[in-house]
């Protein structure tokens, strides 16, 4: 065995030892300083050393409810664990940050945490929903583990429709209380993670009625299991909804009503009330009530810079290790990593896990702005932050999922066991695409507000910052391969899908089509609008953030920082150099971008963009032990790449 340890080892130590910057700044500055490295390692420190939250045999070889059973066991552990870890000097931001860093629960769970939802959404929901009083009552109970809850909205017959959810809450003024009913099986919950036997209390979005009236959808506190007995309130049924690809630790389950009664005082009534008499105040803005899923959204975007990150940690050491074929005689075989091919495969996970992590930070700071105006009454910036979320979620959930899959494949047969973890962190990384609001529909809702803001444009109007690029009527003479150079490339495939969104739009109403049909039949082109818009986030989010957040750190941390913003970039332009290629409405370049192909060869060696140098991988799972080196890719590749695919297009 030790002969075996060593030459695994050996090939890895090698590539540490070639690490030409500073390990622990990277480190740093990803977790956001010393200080919370520090945290963040006491936390994974202090649960990696508990012998109970080792599995006694590895879970794929348990039953379904095996597994369960030990991940409850797990988690008990960790909250108590956890629980006296806890800094309350941090703020919200700070608390959330270095939850999304620390690789905890991802090494203890593979397949999720069944308190997951306890965690992730009951306690935001009630902090987002629940009035004063609500909150002082039922966060203390939530954060002190009295009661354990959920986030139950999906049905079995809608997730993505909200407004078409049948679960109904009838308002009885007569005592006070609200009447829950499933009428259809189809109004059953279904999904919500925990419900089938670890929560006792669930926030339910019901259909409400009061004096006759709809009052749309709103969300109520419910207690669904006797919290001595655990078994099941009078009038709740309740269940588990069986196996899934992943998430089989999360006890997803459905629970259904029958005239079940709850006080008047378990609608969570910061936004809507209803009065004791049955008078229904409605919400300033009822949008107000989903927001709980504006704020998971934008935690994903760092679920899925971490979870990226672990799967490429795994098979970027993998490929130091690994070593195969023969392509010199008389030489040793290769260790995989010096392949190009495999470089191809890996290194654009690496960037894109952390321009993950930079969109996060960011879209979480402009997150608190909102949530702070959204306290006193100003609702200005909500829609922009809604079609942030949505189409960031998707984008950055979509490619995660390619790339973890990429991660596994890179690994040959190995990749393919369960004891390499990347099928689960796949099975994990792909429920993203789903959960939280569908990739398709989020993309939509982006879409609405791309063509909201290119109406505005075209009659002169203010649009929000992260689509004023739409307004920008400059053309491009030529095309400038800088990484600016290329995000101005992007935006102009932006605009010019809003463009040609708004003009299929038009056609079809012109056409005689109704607005719903038009919109539908438009909607493939306005999905890619709504990713190209997302391209254009990312790309210079990232290289904007690193302009200003790296200024501090030293020379070879920034270089390399950097060189992950050139590779991430210019792995999107060659993805979608067919977008950067046509002319579109607004973008003249695109002529002259062949003809600067071989600058474009030049420009890749003048600057040396990629030396030859190795990826270094430190012990720690999670993109925050990854750092880099440099980056590997040979000046000889992107040229060829670039002129290759730039040259076989047809020119206009
Ligand atoms: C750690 C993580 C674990 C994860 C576990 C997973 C947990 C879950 O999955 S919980 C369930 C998640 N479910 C979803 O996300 C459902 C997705 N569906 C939706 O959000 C809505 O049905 C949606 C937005 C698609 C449509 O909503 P609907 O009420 O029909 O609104 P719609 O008519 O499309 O739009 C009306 C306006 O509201 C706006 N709007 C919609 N949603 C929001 C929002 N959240 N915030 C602000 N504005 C919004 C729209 O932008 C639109 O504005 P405008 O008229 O100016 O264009
Ligand atoms: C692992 C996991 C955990 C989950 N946990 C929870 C939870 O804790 N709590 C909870 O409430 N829910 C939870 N969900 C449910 C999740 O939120 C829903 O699955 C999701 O909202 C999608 O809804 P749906 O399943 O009804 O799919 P549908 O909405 O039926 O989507 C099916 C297809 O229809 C398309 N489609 C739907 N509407 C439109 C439209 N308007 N325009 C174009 N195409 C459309 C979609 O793009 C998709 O291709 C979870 C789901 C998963 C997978």
């Amino acid at each position: 065995m030790d002969a075996v340890n060593k030459v695994i080892n050996e090939d890895l130590q090698k590539e540490r030892d070639k690490c030409k910057f500073n390990v622990a700044e990277l480190t740093a500055f990803l977790d956001g300083g010393d200080k919370f490295t520090q945290k963040r390692r006491e936390k994974e420190n202090r649960v990696f050393s508990i012998q109970g939250l080792r599995d006694a045999v590895p879970d794929e070889y348990m039953s379904h409810k095996e597994r369960y059973e030990n991940a409850v066991r797990k988690a008990v552990i960790m909250h108590q664990t956890l629980g006296t870890l806890e800094d309350k000097t941090l703020t919200e931001y700070e608390t959330a940050r270095l939850a999304l860093r620390a690789t905890t629960s991802s090494a203890i769970f593979k397949e999720n945490s069944p308190l997951m939802l306890h965690y992730s959404m009951f306690a935001n929901v009630i902090e987002g929903q629940g009035d004063e009083k609500q909150r002082e009552y039922w966060l203390k109970k939530i954060n002190n583990m009295e009661i354990i809850g959920t986030y139950a909205q999906t049905e079995l017959g809608h997730g993505t429709f909200i407004r078409g959810l049948e679960t109904t809450a009838e308002y009885d003024p007569k005592t006070e209380e609200f009447v829950l009913n499933s009428p259809k099986l189809t109004a059953y919950k279904w999904w919500p993670g925990g419900l089938a036997h670890t929560a006792n209390h669930c926030v339910v979005m019901a259909h409400t009625y009061s004096q006759g009236k709809s009052c749309g959808i709103q969300p109520f506190m419910v207690q669904i299991r006797d919290l001595e007995t655990n078994m099941p309130m009078k009038g709740v049924k309740l269940g588990e909804i069986g196996a899934k690809l992943g998430f089989n630790t999360v006890n997803n389950g459905f629970l259904g009503f029958e005239n079940h009664r709850i006080p008047r005082d378990r609608m969570l009534m910061k936004n809507s009330q209803i009065l004791k008499d049955g008078t229904f105040i409605s919400s300033p803005n009822s949008k107000l009530t989903y927001g709980t899923m504006v704020y998971i959204r934008v935690s994903i975007l760092g679920t899925m810079a971490n979870t990226l990150g672990r799967a490429v940690t795994i098979a970027t050491r993998y490929a130091a290790v690994r070593r195969q074929s023969q392509p010199k005689p008389n030489e040793p075989e290769p260790q995989i990593l010096d392949y190009v091919t495999q470089q191809h495969k890996l290194f654009i996970g690496i960037a894109s896990s952390h321009a993950y992590y930079i969109s996060c930070f960011w879209l979480w700071t402009l997150y608190h702005r909102v949530t702070k105006e959204l306290a006193v009454g100003n609702m200005d910036n909500l829609a922009e932050l809604h079609a942030l979320a949505c189409c960031l979620k998707a984008t950055t959930s979509a490619d995660a999922a390619v790339l973890v899959e990429r991660c596994r494949l890179a690994c040959g047969g190995h990749g393919y066991m369960l004891s390499s973890n990347l099928p689960q962190i796949y099975a994990n990384v792909t429920a993203a695409n789903t959960y939280e609001g569908e990739n398709t529909v989020m993309l939509l809702q982006t879409a609405r507000a791309l063509v909201k803001a290119g109406m505005q444009v075209a009659q002169g109007q203010k649009v929000s910052p992260s689509m004023a690029y739409l307004a920008d009527q400059s053309k491009m003479a030529k095309w400038d391969s800088s990484v600016d150079g290329i995000v101005k490339g992007f935006q102009k495939v932006a605009a010019g899908k809003v463009a040609a969104c708004l003009a299929s739009l038009q056609r079809h109403t012109n056409n005689g089509q109704s607005a719903e049909d038009a919109w539908n039949l438009t909607s493939v082109q306005l999905v890619a609008a709504s990713e190209a818009h997302a391209r254009v986030i990312l790309l210079s989010v990232f290289k904007s953030e690193m302009d200003v957040q790296t200024l501090t750190l030293s020379g070879e941390t920034r270089t390399v920082l950097f060189q992950l913003v050139q590779l991430y970039t210019i792995y999107w332009a060659l993805e979608k150099v067919g977008d950067l290629l046509l002319p579109t409405t607004t973008t003249t370049y695109s002529v002259s971008i062949c003809d600067t192909a071989m600058r474009c060869d030049g420009w890749m060696d003048e600057t040396s963009l990629f030396e030859k140098s190795t990826i270094q991988t430190s012990a720690r799972t999670g993109i925050a032990g990854l750092v880099l080196s440099g980056l590997v890719y040979d000046s000889a590749v992107y040229p060829e790449l670039v002129h290759q695919s730039l040259t076989s297009w047809p020119l206009q």
